[in-house]
């Protein structure tokens, strides 16, 4: 008999255990950093790249424990996630203030505050846990240019004011203009990392854009040479340089 023609209250079903009730909350080794990956993290993270190492080795326990990312995503996390975003620091002027809008687990904010020493960089994010565990990261890593601010960028506007607002997985881009480019208070640009639907989601933007005074979006792909899939990074500038 299939499970699904098992009646509910058959007492012979067997029951699941108790792995299969409850997610896989454990944390895992972290992965490898060798070859090509060790490379790219060398040319990016310098004299820091033992504190990137560090920054993965929480990602993979007290991140998967406190349920702020899945534990599948542990072995891709060099790849598609810390070195990912570090290479937007290219993008960063010298010695930038940078917002990184929703934080979560420090990506991009953590990756590129490891990356460009030379730059500030203020974490907005409203979830406590969140909060607590990016303090406690900024802590190990005796990192003296992070601050963590609890809060959703909408209640900083005015209180924040920045260069540069990062921002990846946060929402579309016709949602994220209105909770990033106030941040910038008419000076600036906005690096929001997209996957494939970059292209669809500056269209459907163009009328939010207008209203928030945001240039042209550029499309651009980053860390083509060091990444076997490089970022793509959405910039929207606001007024002048500073
Ligand atoms: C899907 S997670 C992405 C986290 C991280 N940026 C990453 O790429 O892994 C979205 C995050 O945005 C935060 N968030 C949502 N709305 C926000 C807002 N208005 N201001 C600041 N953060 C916000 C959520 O709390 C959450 O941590």
């Amino acid at each position: 008999m299939s499970d699904q023609s098992r009646p509910e209250n058959d007492q012979t079903a067997p029951r699941p255990t108790r792995e299969a009730e409850k997610p896989s909350i454990e944390a895992q080794d972290p992965p490898e950093l060798a070859g090509d990956l060790l490379t790219a993290a060398e040319e990016l993270f310098g004299d820091r790249t033992d504190l990137a190492v560090r920054f993965v080795e929480h990602l993979s326990s007290t991140g998967i424990e406190w349920g702020l990312l899945g534990p599948r995503e542990v072995p891709r996390l060099w790849e598609r996630h810390v070195l990912n975003c570090a290479v937007v620091g290219d993008l960063l002027p010298e010695g930038a203030l940078a917002a990184d809008v929703g934080s979560g687990a420090g990506l991009p904010g953590l990756a590129l505050a490891l990356a460009r020493p030379d730059c500030q960089f203020i974490l907005i994010e409203p979830l406590e846990r969140r909060v607590a565990w990016l303090d406690m990261v900024v802590d190990d890593l005796e990192l003296n240019n992070v601050d963590v601010v609890r809060a959703r960028s909408e209640q900083v506007v005015g209180n924040v004011v920045v260069d540069i607002v990062t921002a990846r997985a946060v929402s579309a881009l016709k949602t994220l203009i209105p909770l990033t480019l106030p941040l910038l208070q008419g000076s600036g640009e906005l690096l929001a990392i997209k996957g494939r639907s970059a292209a669809d989601e500056v269209k459907s933007a163009a009328k939010v854009l207008k209203k928030h005074k945001g240039s042209a979006p550029v499309i651009e792909i980053v860390g083509e040479d060091l990444l076997a899939e490089p970022t793509t990074v959405v910039r929207v500038r606001v007024g002048s340089s500073r």
